[in-house]
């Protein structure tokens, strides 16, 4: 298998018209084959990324290869080579969908192929509505309508943009069979999401992306070990409403109510001062009925990410 990047993306940087630079100096490789999660609040620059990687924005500076095209010069390769699934459907209303996918395919001068089209409509749970009009689909349907056009040229990379917003729990989970059906055919995929969980459901590597610069790229179980942390939660036998001193050394948090101990401790540590502590509880006579621990989520480790980069940066 080639190990080469299939997209290689080069010192790009992007500042609007009005001045407003939306990405910084962004280097990044996607692997052949891999699920790509791009992660980032709203407006931090993923959508302008895509848009530059799919030639749609133009880079104010810096260099992608895509599948062994250059963005700028082999526009139309890279985009044959991409299927790009947007945030939003902009198409012919009066069109059926069969006639819709088909046209997709045909804008990339790819011969008919009723019957890939077929299992694509099959596999979005579309085929019942392919002579309907696309005006007259809901608009969990019409989503679906933009995932086939965007596979119905067989593109080797898809880029899904926001996938989830605005989707249902069934929809969620056709496209994410789906996606993980077309990674096993040896499809790359990048997806943009600010739903966590998806990307810790279904990414292999993550990407986060805060005002337009790449603060991170890691492989998702390393970056779930290396910066994971457990909670020690305590139930109390009586609520409290402030931790003894005596406690500082384990910097506790206390739940608003008063009822709940919080110690957050590094997987990476060999001594986690979890015995000690509870002595030390015991030695106060602070009493607890019940205990409990869970790992940080992506989630909490995403949000300590943008915290700490936004302090190095102010
Ligand atoms: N055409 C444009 N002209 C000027 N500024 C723009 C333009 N398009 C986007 N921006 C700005 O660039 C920044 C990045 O926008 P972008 O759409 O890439 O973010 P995003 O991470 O995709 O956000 P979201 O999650 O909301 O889709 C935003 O501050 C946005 O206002």
């Amino acid at each position: 298998m080639n190990s080469d990047p299939i997209i290689s993306i080069r010192g790009v940087n992007k500042t609007y018209a009005g001045g407003f630079q939306a990405l910084k100096n962004i280097n990044l490789d996607i692997k052949r084959g891999e699920i790509f999660a791009l992660l980032g609040a709203n407006g931090a620059g993923k959508t302008t990324l895509i848009g530059i990687v799919c030639g749609i924005v133009n880079a104010s500076a810096g260099n992608i290869i895509a599948d062994g095209y250059d963005t700028r010069r082999d526009y139309r390769a890279v985009r044959a080579a991409i299927g790009l699934v947007p945030q939003e459907l902009h198409t012919d209303a009066f069109e059926s969908v069969w006639a819709t996918v088909n046209f997709s395919r045909g804008l990339f001068g790819k011969p008919p192929n009723p019957a890939y089209v077929e299992k694509v409509l099959r596999d979005l749970s579309l085929w019942d509505k392919r002579d309907a009009k696309i005006m007259s689909l809901s608009g969990g349907m019409k989503r679906r309508v933009l995932i086939a056009k965007a596979l119905a040229h067989e593109p080797t990379i898809l880029f899904l943009d926001e996938p989830s917003a605005g989707v249902d729990v069934e929809l969620r989970h056709d496209m994410w069979r789906m996606v993980r059906e077309l990674r096993a055919n040896g499809t790359t995929i990048i997806l943009t999401t600010h739903y966590i969980e998806e990307a810790e459901d279904m990414a292999d590597r993550i990407g986060v992306i805060n005002k337009g610069e790449l603060i991170i790229v890691e492989d998702k179980a390393v970056l779930m070990r290396k910066l994971g942390k457990k909670q020690l939660t305590l139930t109390l036998r009586q609520s409290m409403t402030e931790i003894p001193a005596e406690l500082d050394a384990w910097a506790l948090t206390l739940t608003a109510d008063g009822e709940r101990l919080v110690y957050s401790f590094d997987t990476q540590e060999e001594e986690t001062g979890i015995a000690e502590l509870l002595r030390r509880l015991n030695e106060h006579g602070i009493d607890f009925k019940d205990l409990s621990s869970n790992e940080s989520s992506l989630e909490d480790i995403f949000v300590s990410l943008v915290h700490q980069s936004q302090g190095t940066q102010s």
